[in-house]
């Protein structure tokens, strides 16, 4: 049977999803803040270009406003950046529209997702592929790769296996049954890559040419990995690469993970952080949840996150108009652990 899915956010990930999962035949309605977006959605459509560079126009059931929808929905797909979470989410439960919540975005959002939909309505998942918002009406998805939901609690039930058939027509679909260490896991290739890419105002690939860059990418991948680890959480592959890959103690595992650095860049090294391309729109990014999110769950359990603390404080200054990002960020870091900008 088709599901009946509400889109929450329908820009570049939201946007790409909802496209594929109404030529699949299911229900699916957009909700987007953005009026020329839902404007354009509906007429003359969505102007997709796909990772093949495939080029269509579809249309789109499209609102911009909660009071538009109609009906009851088995799934919202909740793909807004952070700091819209809270308004966009309120007024569905408020009106009792939506079965299950799933929250896709990146970010250490689902303590506050929880407490706003309750914790039997969320399922928690993540996107690895990517996407671009090129303006109202137009999407481009960058990347092909799986989407990964799972139960909290890591139970198999039913709601997630009709999940997975109706995300499986946008990406290939996997369900885990730890997807607290699957977030954290995609929360280490964020915190390090995009927090950098978005200080250093470049790619991924770029950040690790430098060779400031490439020393603190290191230090701060251990220190979400440790962070990671005291929480209890076992990581898996970013992109292919174990995390564990890229951990230095000492001089000799060294060379073994700058040989797992490398790995890791020939397939996300094009990666333009999103939370960059928020800088480039003068929008605030998700940094509170993505390098902040580390420090947060650092001092929960007692711990200390230095060089995630000094990138959100460096992410907020380029926020704010202080400075503009760039390579200098890096050695900002740098200062803060000593023995790197002694190397
Ligand atoms: N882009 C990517 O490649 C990836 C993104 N992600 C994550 O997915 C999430 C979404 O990112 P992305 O698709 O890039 O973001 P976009 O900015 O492209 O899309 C978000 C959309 O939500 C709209 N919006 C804002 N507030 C509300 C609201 N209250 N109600 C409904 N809609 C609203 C925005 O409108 P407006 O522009 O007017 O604010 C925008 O159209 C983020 O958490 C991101 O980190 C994860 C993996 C990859
Ligand atoms: C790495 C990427 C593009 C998707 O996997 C992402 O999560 C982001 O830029 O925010």
């Amino acid at each position: 049977m088709a599901e009946r899915i509400i889109v929450v956010g329908g820009g570049a990930i939201g946007g790409v999803a909802a496209a594929q999962m109404t030529n699949a035949g299911h229900d699916v309605t957009v909700l987007d803040a953005d009026h020329r977006h839902v404007t354009a959605l509906r007429d003359p459509g969505l102007l997709f270009e796909e990772v093949d560079g495939q080029v269509s126009r579809r249309r789109l059931q499209a609102v911009s406003d909660p009071g538009e929808l109609t009906g009851h929905f088995d799934f919202a797909l909740l793909t807004v950046k952070s700091l819209a979470l809270r308004p966009a989410v309120t007024p569905l439960v408020e009106a009792g529209l939506v079965d299950t919540y799933v929250a896709l975005g990146n970010g250490l959002v689902h303590d506050l997702v929880q407490s706003l939909v309750g914790r039997d309505r969320l399922i928690v998942g993540l996107i690895e592929w990517g996407a671009t918002n090129l303006g109202p009406g137009h999407l481009q998805q960058t990347t092909d790769a799986p989407t990964v939901v799972g139960e909290l609690d890591g139970s198999s039930t039913q709601r997630l296996a009709r999940l997975q058939r109706v995300l499986g027509s946008i990406a290939e679909a996997k369900t885990t049954a730890t997807i607290a260490s699957q977030v954290w896991t995609k929360l280490l290739l964020n915190s390090t890559f995009s927090g950098l890419g978005a200080a250093g105002g470049c790619l991924y690939r770029d950040v690790v040419a430098d060779p400031v860059g490439r020393e603190v990418a290191l230090q701060l991948w251990r220190e979400g990995y440790d962070t990671a680890g005291a929480l209890g959480m076992t990581l898996g592959e970013v992109f292919a690469t174990p995390a564990d890959q890229l951990l230095t103690r000492d001089a000799t595992d060294r060379a073994a993970a700058e040989d797992a650095l490398d790995r890791l860049m020939v397939r996300a090294g094009p990666t333009k952080a999103s939370m960059l391309q928020d800088l480039q729109r003068s929008r605030p990014t998700e940094v509170d949840v993505i390098n902040g999110g580390v420090v947060e769950a650092a001092r929960k359990i007692g711990r200390e996150a230095p060089l995630n603390a000094e990138l959100t404080r460096i992410i907020h200054e380029i926020e704010s108009g202080a400075h503009r990002a760039g390579p200098e960020a890096f050695r900002r870091l740098a200062r803060v652990s000593g023995d790197v900008g002694a190397r």
